[in-house]
């Protein structure tokens, strides 16, 4: 009978805490769409001023993030919008901001860094002249941290380069920040430089910072007021929406300190992972939270039944194809379920018990 949960499928699932669970039960509510939920106001008012931005909006979800700061930058019909190809806009949205925005994405290959390289950025915004031909280039999508990517932070100085390219064409700057915290705590940076050359920005609360529900877009207070108006268009607008926000304030107030102590558990886990015969994981590139690990042809176990066998003992992983698992740490996983996975993992791809005798 399995004892023991280790969830290493995403830092989505994380539960609320008993702190969170306090704040929601306790928390100041009011019709946020008649008026202004107090609580939301209370944490529209501290994003904003960590992000250094005018105005900020609570959002059900990234995806209602992202799709809603696209549509608002993008509103006249015919815009065009560049963004990676591995970018979560692109490959997890169901298409979104095609389907229900009618723009049309234009992709630049991601890096293995996260990047796309400024020149194919460049080469990717349709030249005005070619209007009759061509859709009209409006906004630049970045992600950072970039989680297809294995979670890769990117840099201010990539950002900026990309906000004064944007700039350069007259185009707007959006950054799919689910994991900015991530990217703040691991490059030593604040949010708020991190997003200086950004128009927009969604940043998730129920990711790494373990909020039970919502996101956060964040940007000036026109764009905010269409963000706002979108976000009810779309059915976000949320009535005593403060006993959620409640709980997000609590996540800001307690978890952005545990972000560190995930990417160390993260690499503990890739290196421990990289000493086992039959995986291969590149565990010097670990930067946050988010990995990757391939099995090699050697191996008896494909991705699907070493994740069967992994459940059998509580362990739950992501797969990502025949031999590829993703592996996503957050503040609920204990240096001790790390170490307890790297048992299993051990006893899965060897047969051999580790020092724990498991
Ligand atoms: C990089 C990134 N952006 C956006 C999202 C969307 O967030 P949500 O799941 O809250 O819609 C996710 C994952 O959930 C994500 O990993
Ligand atoms: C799968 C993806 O949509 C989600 N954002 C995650 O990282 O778990």
């Amino acid at each position: 009978m399995v004892t023991r949960t280790v969830d290493l499928r995403s830092d989505t699932v994380t539960k609320p805490t008993e702190t969170m669970r306090a704040a929601m039960a306790t928390a100041d509510v009011d019709d946020d769409v008649l008026c202004h939920d107090p609580t939301a106001l209370r944490l529209e008012t501290e994003m904003a001023r960590i992000t250094g931005k005018e105005a900020a909006l609570f959002v059900p979800s990234g995806t209602m993030g992202n799709l809603v700061s696209v549509l608002v930058h993008c509103d006249i019909r015919g815009s065009e919008v560049v963004l990676g190809n591995n970018s979560h806009i692109h490959i997890y949205e169901n298409g979104g901001i095609s389907t229900i925005g009618g723009v049309h994405p234009r992709t630049v290959k991601n890096n293995e860094d996260g990047t796309m390289d400024i020149d194919l950025i460049e080469a990717a915004i349709r030249d005005p002249r070619g209007a009759l031909v061509y859709p009209i280039t409006r906004l630049i999508c970045l992600e950072n941290t970039h989680a297809n990517s294995g979670g890769k932070c990117l840099s201010v100085e990539y950002t900026d380069q990309v906000g004064e390219l944007a700039k350069k064409h007259g185009l707007k700057l959006h950054i799919d920040g689910a994991r900015i915290f991530n990217a703040s705590v691991a490059l030593g940076i604040p949010v708020h430089r991190l997003l200086q050359a950004a128009d927009s920005a969604s940043i998730c609360l129920s990711k790494g910072l373990g909020a039970p529900v919502g996101s956060v877009i964040v940007g000036s207070n026109s764009f905010i007021a269409k963000a706002k108006i979108l976000r009810k268009t779309l059915g976000g607008g949320m009535r005593q929406v403060g006993i959620l926000c409640a709980a997000a304030i609590v996540a800001v107030q307690e978890n952005v300190g545990k972000l560190e102590g995930d990417h160390k558990n993260a690499k503990v886990l890739a290196e421990g992972l990289n000493k086992i015969k039959g995986i291969r994981v590149d565990a010097a590139s670990v930067e946050t939270n988010i990995f990757y690990f391939d099995i090699e042809e050697s191996s008896k176990h494909t991705a699907e039944s070493l994740s069967k066998y992994l459940q059998q003992r509580g362990i739950l992983v992501m797969l990502e194809g025949p031999s590829r698992v993703r592996i996503v740490l957050h503040h609920q996983i204990s240096e001790s379920d790390v170490q307890y996975t790297l048992s299993c993992f051990q006893q899965a791809l060897t047969g051999v018990p580790d020092q724990n005798g498991i």
